[in-house]
């Protein structure tokens, strides 16, 4: 079987090695099934032999009643093993299948989690479900057509030519060509026609699970700007594309089984004619006649289904090899072999003359960055928007590798180490920090799982959200909502603030919020992270003068390099320098704002 373009042959190479591979691992399982259904499908070859000696017996008279009656005992008893040996291999390819789908959509989940942030950057979370749960249920049709459909209809095909060849040569040769002919027919069509058809559909198909889930998931933001007729458009113009493309596959399929079945007419009337011109010419007897016809509609049958199996498979193949390729894709980040768990002393961070640039872009972020953190130091990051705060703590945490130079903690290269170790070291709380649509106690106790409800009270107090959660109605039982919407931004910190407590890691990293909070809730927030910086290295994106001025050291970014590195009276005193425009600037503006507002602190970054 081969489809048109090479990527369609090696779509269908991919996914039914794939399907093998998953086979293989449970061999005596699938085995066991193929030879059920082989051995009930050749029961079925000879039933006609014994219809047409049936008929030949009967036309005989009464004399043949013994060979009538074992010829109609055969029937019987092969039609009993039949039902039988059926039944054995349809019970078994349910574990079969629900086994392999368990197996695939566990290993399809285990790959992505792992892929690098980049090519989550990349790619569409909704699409990426549409693939895996669409390519886990094709895995159940492709069981189902291979070992249950496919293989006995191949071997009905191979059998009653060969038998019939060996009765009836010529007989054999008309069904032989006839069988050859559809065959080719529908593997051509199948494979040349609807397929490629079909693999534009999906990716429309995939397109659709992307924008729902992209624009569900923004769904605040699209609230906040009255958007939904916009969005409903958007979605719409999608749908169509879809719906043109769908159409033309499904209608390309209906003129393919049309075509199929007129072909199927022409061998059947064939194989009609050769028979009744033989008898006509003395060369065969009724029971010959009744044998041809038996076996071509047991053939006709099997035939007729095979069309149906090859496009079912060949839907299955393009529902699957979005999956299939998901696997064949390299996880961009990954351990060497035999990483060892990195053991932090101190924490000391290192940028050892570090080059970066994401993707594609021609020009490196950073080019030869060095800089040293001592272990202990609590450093401010600040700069203006895009200047490389966020990527410096991307390359500590090793969500991207560098491409030159070496990023070391505590003189380990954080890509000889295993990244699960590597980031169990560095807490993080994020400026939108995400939380699961699970309990705050869950969601709290995410940094270190088996947490006791006294541990996590204890984190939750430290953050100064004990309180807050005290007063919800299940208190640390509440669920917080997708991605944690039912809580306010600054209830959102504390709970990022209480998991990086528990998570007790020796580096620390802040991304301070700069949606402007309530100066209660600012107050709060700020003496937690104070709090939670004790005896750690902290790295902190600052955007609030009050946080930058405590810092033991500052570093100011600008377009990827350290323009200015200090403490902060240092860096004030600097008369033109980087920093001290910034805070001249800002202040000038936050003074103002001040006037009003005589408790809001002026912000940096
Ligand atoms: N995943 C990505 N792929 C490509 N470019 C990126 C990616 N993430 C960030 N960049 C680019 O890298 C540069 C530095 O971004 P970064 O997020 O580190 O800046 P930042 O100083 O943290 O900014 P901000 O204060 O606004 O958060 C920007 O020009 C940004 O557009």
């Amino acid at each position: 079987m081969s489809f048109s373009s090479k990527r369609g042959s090696d779509a269908l190479r991919d996914v039914l090695a794939f399907t093998f591979r998953h086979w293989a691992r449970r061999w005596p399982m699938a085995a066991g099934i193929g030879a059920a259904i082989v051995l009930a499908t050749l029961t079925e070859i000879f039933v006609p032999l014994y219809a047409g000696r049936l008929i030949d017996a009967l036309a005989a008279g009464k004399s043949e009643a013994p060979a009538a009656l074992e010829a109609f005992l055969m029937m019987a008893g092969l039609g009993l093993v039949m039902v039988v040996l059926r039944h054995l291999a349809w019970w078994g390819v349910v574990p079969l299948t629900l086994h392999i789908m368990s197996d695939v959509v566990r290993e399809a989940f285990h790959r992505v989690q792992r892929f690098s942030s980049d090519w989550h950057a990349n790619s569409f979370a909704g699409s990426t479900v549409r693939k895996i749960t669409r390519g886990m249920w094709a895995l159940d049709v492709i069981n189902d057509v291979i070992l249950l459909s496919l293989l006995p209809s191949v071997v009905v095909l191979v059998g009653t030519v060969l038998l019939l060849m060996l009765h009836w040569p010529l007989m054999g040769l008309v069904m032989a060509v006839g069988a050859l002919a559809y065959g080719a027919l529908t593997v051509t069509l199948a494979t040349r026609v609807v397929a490629p058809a079909a693999r534009l559909s999906n990716a429309w198909d995939t397109r659709i699970g992307g924008i729902l889930s992209d624009t569900l998931g923004a769904n605040q933001v699209v609230k906040a700007f009255g958007a939904e007729a916009r969005e409903d458009a958007r979605l719409a113009a999608v749908v169509t594309r879809w719906r043109l493309r769908v159409r033309r596959t499904w209608t390309l399929a209906t003129w393919s089984a049309s075509g199929e079945f007129a072909l199927l007419w022409v061998v059947r009337t064939t194989v009609t004619a050769t028979a009744l011109w033989l008898w006509w010419q003395g060369r065969a007897t009724p029971g010959d006649v009744t044998y041809v016809l038996t076996t071509y509609f047991v053939l006709h049958g099997y035939l007729r289904e095979i069309g149906q199996h090859v496009h079912n498979l060949q839907r299955a193949v393009n529902d699957m090899e979005e999956m299939v390729d998901l696997h064949g894709l390299t996880a961009g980040v990954a351990d060497r072999d035999a990483a060892a768990p990195l053991a932090v002393r101190g924490g000391e961070v290192r940028f050892d003359h570090v080059t970066f640039h994401y993707g594609r872009h021609a020009a490196p972020l950073f080019a030869g960055l060095d800089v040293r953190i001592p272990a202990g130091q609590r450093v401010g990051l600040v700069g203006p928007s895009g200047s490389g705060k966020t990527t410096f703590v991307k390359l500590l945490q090793r969500l991207y590798d560098v491409s030159d130079g070496r990023v070391l903690i505590d003189g380990h290269d954080v890509r000889e180490v295993a990244q699960a170790s590597l980031r169990q070291q560095i807490a993080i709380v994020q400026q939108e920090p995400i939380l699961f649509h699970r309990t705050l106690a869950e969601n709290i106790a995410y940094a270190r799982p088996g947490a006791s409800q006294g541990e996590i009270e204890r984190a939750a107090r430290l953050a100064n959200a004990h309180d807050f959660i005290e007063r919800l109605p299940k208190g640390y039982r509440t669920l917080v909502g997708e991605r944690g919407v039912k809580l306010s931004g600054g209830e959102r910190q504390r709970v990022a603030i209480a998991r990086a407590f528990l998570a007790d890691a020796p580096i620390l990293i802040l991304d301070e919020a700069t949606s402007s909070l309530d100066s209660e809730s600012e107050a709060a927030i700020q003496q937690a992270m104070e709090r939670l910086m004790q005896g750690r290295t902290a790295i902190v994106i600052a955007h609030r003068l009050s946080t930058v001025r405590a810092m033991d050291r500052i570093l100011v970014f600008e377009h990827g390099r350290i323009l200015e590195d200090g403490r902060h009276e240092t860096l004030l005193a600097k008369a033109g320098g980087r920093y001290r425009r910034l805070f001249e600037r800002q202040s000038d503006g936050m003074a103002q704002i001040a006037a009003v507002e005589d408790d809001e602190e002026p912000v940096v970054g």
